[in-house]
């Protein structure tokens, strides 16, 4: 079980048994992904937070959707599954390695018709997006130095009251530690922006790694 360690343990690992648990398939995609990465199954989403996009998708009631960051792919199988039908998720990642195990899962989850991927930096694929308000739905979830960028391009386009959620915004609590380095100082930035954004309404959850959930006013 992952838990945040900025979170007291025994409340995370209480708040996670009290949370509608993954399916066999998200589960056996769990087990592949570190036979495949080892220790770097730490960049898939956790289950709770899995629970969590299917929830968010289907209150907001997203039919159009984007994923940054796909990796072998809880996320996107959790935001399909949110998703009617007729739903459709653009999923952006650079690996081919690793979104050929998240189009297997697809596949067995039943969500392929859902999911398009679209493989080159996340950047590129989002500025030759139509540059109309269309997205119901995004998660941000990939190289943390894109996120204002990310950010930028998916706002323009998402419509009044579709919700961005970005994942890893506490850096395992290390966004108030002052002498922290790496993707931490970039990570502050990104939250004093979006914190400081009029376009929306936003909120950090002390939740997994942290996870900002940004509405569109
Ligand atoms: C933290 S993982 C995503 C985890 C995924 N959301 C899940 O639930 O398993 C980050 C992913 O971002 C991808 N990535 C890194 N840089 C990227 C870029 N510039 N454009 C698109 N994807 C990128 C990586 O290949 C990796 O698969």
């Amino acid at each position: 079980m992952k838990v945040a360690e900025f979170i007291d343990t025994a409340v995370a690992e209480y708040t996670i048994a009290h949370t509608t648990p993954p399916d066999d398939l998200l589960r056996a995609l769990t087990e592949e992904t570190h036979r495949l990465v080892g220790d770097d199954d730490t960049m898939q989403i956790s289950p709770e937070q899995g629970t969590l996009l299917t929830m968010l998708v289907g209150l907001v009631g997203a039919r159009r959707a984007v994923e940054v960051g796909t990796f072998t792919g809880y996320s996107s199988i959790c935001i399909a599954r949110g998703m009617p039908a007729d739903g459709r998720l653009i999923a952006c990642d650079v690996s081919e390695e690793w979104t050929s195990v998240a189009q297997r899962y697809w596949d067995k989850a039943g969500v392929s018709d859902r999911i398009e991927l679209r493989l080159g930096p996340a950047a590129e694929t989002l500025r030759a997006m139509p540059r109309e308000e269309w997205i119901d739905f995004a998660f941000i979830d990939a190289d943390k130095a894109g996120y204002p960028v990310y950010y930028e391009e998916l706002l323009v386009r998402l419509r009044p009251g579709g919700l961005i959620a970005v994942d890893n915004t506490l850096q395992e609590g290390e966004i108030v530690d002052p002498a922290a380095g790496g993707n931490v100082p970039g990570m502050r930035a990104f939250n004093d922006l979006v914190s400081a954004d009029p376009r929306v309404t936003s909120i950090l959850l002390p939740f997994a790694d942290g996870l900002t959930l940004i509405r569109k006013n």
